[in-house]
């Protein structure tokens, strides 16, 4: 690793107030899915230790939610800041533990960096009401406080922006917060908790718990001290902490799976379409929630676009994402590529066909050659469940009105994306859309500015945005007669 600032790179965990070393005990090694090689090593912790951080996260939140928004913004502003200057290093770090490329990781840092910038700025906003009172002498006023301990569970994908997307407004909104970052990517979660404490952040206010998912989550979920649990991962994993949850009754935040529709009219610009496909179906390899999953094409310009669309996906380069020009690593794991293989055999079988890839990479390990699809189905399991990798999946429609039940048809409401210049379309389909988020004429919707969440089975509250600060907030409605 030839990262400039080695102590980026920590083989320990901060809880409670103090850095458990992994040589301590148990650990547990972490794998750079390109290569296979073991990249180090985290303490392999458990609920012991995950109920020291929450005790330690809920006496540190008295003095820290005390301070001035004013000061709080401060540090916040100053973590933001680091993580900034120290871009090259922590993108160096994502793509050997993740396997994105470097530039598509320096480019997370950045996207995960401005929620930092953002949600500092907020925390000086957080402005509560004053209702003209129900009887004469009466104010009702509304002051929001911070809702208390929050448990924070981040997946693999987006190893950065997942966790500053919820530790920023956390902190903001004055509460202390424990983290269990994915086993596969504890490294970027680790040295955000360095570049956090560096910037003046009390250390006891923010820990990162490594080690088995269930025992940890367990105790964040049983704990009556935590009042927030916050998630991105898994519909099936969501709905356990939820049930986990429901004895302490605590407030949800869900960011679960997607199946997100890519719809192409009649009246779009084809090759901004095509770009915009790139972009959503490929970002990190496939690999996010907010990945197209069914792309439908109006039947008239289905093989125009289909024609183009394969050709810009033959350029894309596969390979270890610390080589230049790679823009497909590998996947993170076996299973994800049995996961690909079991959709596009079952979707095979069902008589799709197959205009580009299919197969593992002939680089080995988890690499897998981008794939087209077309002549896809509604009884397809691709058609159903989240992909999670490099395959495209066209089906065909006819009219507004089929396509919009289709796009619909589905449990989940994360994405959605469509193509079209008619504006009176543009507004209809839009609001038909079942989704928490419509990308129009757009690939990437994606940003601090905007509240990223979903309906349905793909989960509860939202992330970012002036929204996304709420959800870490209470109110407090005080009568006062005077
Ligand atoms: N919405 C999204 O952004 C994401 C969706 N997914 C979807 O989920 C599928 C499976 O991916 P996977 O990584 O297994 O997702 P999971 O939902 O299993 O994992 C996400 C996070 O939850 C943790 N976790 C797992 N089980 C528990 C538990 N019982 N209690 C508390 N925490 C738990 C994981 O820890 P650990 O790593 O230690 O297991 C990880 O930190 C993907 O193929 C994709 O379809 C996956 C990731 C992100
Ligand atoms: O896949 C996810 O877990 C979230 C999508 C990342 C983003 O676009 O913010």
């Amino acid at each position: 690793m030839a990262l400039k600032d080695k102590s980026l790179f920590r083989q320990a965990a901060p809880v409670g107030g103090k850095w458990i070393e992994a040589t301590a005990g148990p650990g547990l090694d972490v794998v750079n899915p390109a290569t296979g090689a073991v990249l180090g090593r985290v303490p392999q912790l458990g609920a012991g230790e995950a109920r020291e951080a929450i005790e330690a996260a809920k006496r540190a939140m008295e003095p820290w939610s005390e301070r001035t928004a004013k000061e709080r913004s401060g540090l916040l502003r100053r973590w933001f800041e680091l993580i900034m200057a120290n871009k090259d290093d922590l993108a160096e770090i994502l793509t050997l533990e993740q396997g994105k490329p470097l530039t598509e990781a320096a480019g997370e840092i950045t996207y995960g960096a401005s929620f930092v910038e953002w949600f500092a700025e907020e925390t000086r906003r957080i402005y509560g009401d004053i209702i003209p009172g129900h009887q004469k002498d009466k104010r009702i006023l509304v002051m929001k406080q911070p809702i208390g301990v929050v448990a924070a569970i981040t997946p693999w994908n987006f190893p950065n922006a997942m966790i500053t997307r919820k530790v920023a407004p956390a902190l903001g909104a004055g509460c202390g917060v424990v983290l269990k970052p994915a086993s596969q990517t504890p490294f970027s979660a680790i040295a955000l908790a360095v570049l956090a404490e560096r910037a003046g952040i009390p250390l006891e206010l923010f820990s990162v718990i490594t080690g088995p998912a269930r025992e940890i989550g367990g105790e964040m979920t049983a704990n009556s001290l935590v009042r927030k649990v916050t998630f991105t991962g898994s519909t099936e994993i969501g709905a356990e902490l939820m049930r986990q949850s429901a004895a302490t009754i605590k407030k949800m935040g869900l960011e679960l799976g997607g199946n997100a529709p890519f719809v192409v009219f009649d009246d779009a610009d084809l090759d901004a379409a095509v770009e915009g496909t790139l972009i959503s179906k490929f970002r990190n390899n496939g690999q996010t929630c907010v990945c197209a999953n069914r792309i439908y094409v109006q039947d008239s310009v289905f093989e125009a676009y289909s024609a183009k669309l394969c050709k810009a996906i033959a350029e894309l380069k596969v390979g270890d994402g610390m080589e230049p020009g790679v823009v497909l690593g590998p996947l993170i794991d076996k299973a994800a590529v049995e996961k690909v293989e079991e959709h596009i055999a079952d979707a095979r079988s069902l008589g799709a066909n197959l205009m580009l890839g299919g197969a593992r990479h002939e680089r080995g390990g988890t690499f897998f050659q981008p794939t087209v699809l077309t002549d896809v189905t509604a009884d397809m399991l691709i058609a159903r469940e989240e992909t999670f990798g490099p395959v495209a999946p066209l089906f065909r429609f006819t009219d507004e009105a089929d396509v919009i039940r289709q796009a619909n048809d589905t449990e989940f409401g994360l994405a959605s994306y469509f193509y079209a210049s008619d504006l009176s379309r543009v507004f209809r389909v839009a609001e038909a859309l079942e989704y928490g988020m419509v990308g129009v004429n757009t690939g990437l919707i994606s940003t601090a500015e905007a509240p990223f969440g979903g309906v349905k089975a793909s989960g509860l509250g939202r992330e970012g945005s002036r929204y996304g600060m709420e959800e870490f907030l209470e109110l407090k409605y005080v009568c006062l007669s005077v």
